[in-house]
């Protein structure tokens, strides 16, 4: 008998026509020839340090949630992590694009980063262990995908190579690995409201990453 496609599987074919539209999103087009524009990186990495530091807080709320001791350290490292990762962005981009402190710290949330913030902390607090879980995937498996995709294509002495380098490495592939198999062991223990809204939260969640690149290309503000 053929395996039952598991709730990871599922949701990425579910959302391979958005995937591939990522893909080519002039951003990612642009980040893996090398031609981004140094303005249009700039905001993107104001905006993703931003964006770090609620997602690190979502994961530690989706930690506190878990219903075992395995979960609880998994999301706790990884809200650990991705804090950390936003100081080690700081310290080299920031640094390299001569981002200084104050700026990063004037510059609002665009409408995109806003949004894709508050959702995931309004998941994270309001819904069940699962549905957070789901929520939060997209934002590590999509990245894994995307960087490898651009590794492919990448042209050679590239100006955003860490950056690359960083999401196409093997580490963090494994580390993606090791939260599709915690929510795919979560989702087996759901019942079926549970699973649809998860594919919900995932397709959410995958919406919001296109949003993000594709408000970062185009350096949007708010209208007024
Ligand atoms: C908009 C946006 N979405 C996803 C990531 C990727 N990412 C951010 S934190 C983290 C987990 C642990 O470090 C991962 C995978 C990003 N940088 N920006």
């Amino acid at each position: 008998m053929n395996q039952p496609t598991s709730f990871c599987d599922q949701a990425w074919q579910n959302n391979l026509a958005l995937f591939n539209a990522t893909l080519e999103l002039p951003f990612n087009q642009a980040l893996a020839n090398g031609t981004l524009p140094r303005e249009v990186f700039q905001h993107y990495m104001i905006q993703d340090a931003h964006y770090l530091v609620a997602f690190g807080r979502a994961l530690a709320i989706a930690a506190g949630k878990a219903d075992d001791a395995q979960g609880l350290v998994q999301f706790a490292a990884a809200a650990q992590e991705a804090v950390v990762a936003e100081r080690e962005l700081h310290h080299g981009f920031m640094h390299e694009y001569a981002i200084s402190p104050e700026q990063f710290q004037s510059t609002p949330l665009s409408p995109a980063c806003h949004h894709y913030c508050h959702f995931l902390q309004s998941v994270a607090w309001g819904r069940s262990y699962p549905v957070a879980l789901a929520a939060l995937l997209p934002c590590f498996w999509i990245y894994a995908e995307v960087g490898r995709d651009t590794l492919a294509k990448a042209a050679p002495h590239h100006p955003y190579q860490s950056w690359i380098d960083t999401y196409a490495g093997e580490d963090f592939h494994a580390h993606v690995r090791a939260v599709r198999h915690t929510v795919d062991a979560v989702a087996a223990q759901a019942d079926a409201k549970t699973i649809a809204d998860m594919h919900a939260a995932y397709t959410d969640a995958a919406r919001l990453e296109w949003m993000f690149w594709d408000s970062a290309y185009q350096l949007k503000t708010w209208p007024c």
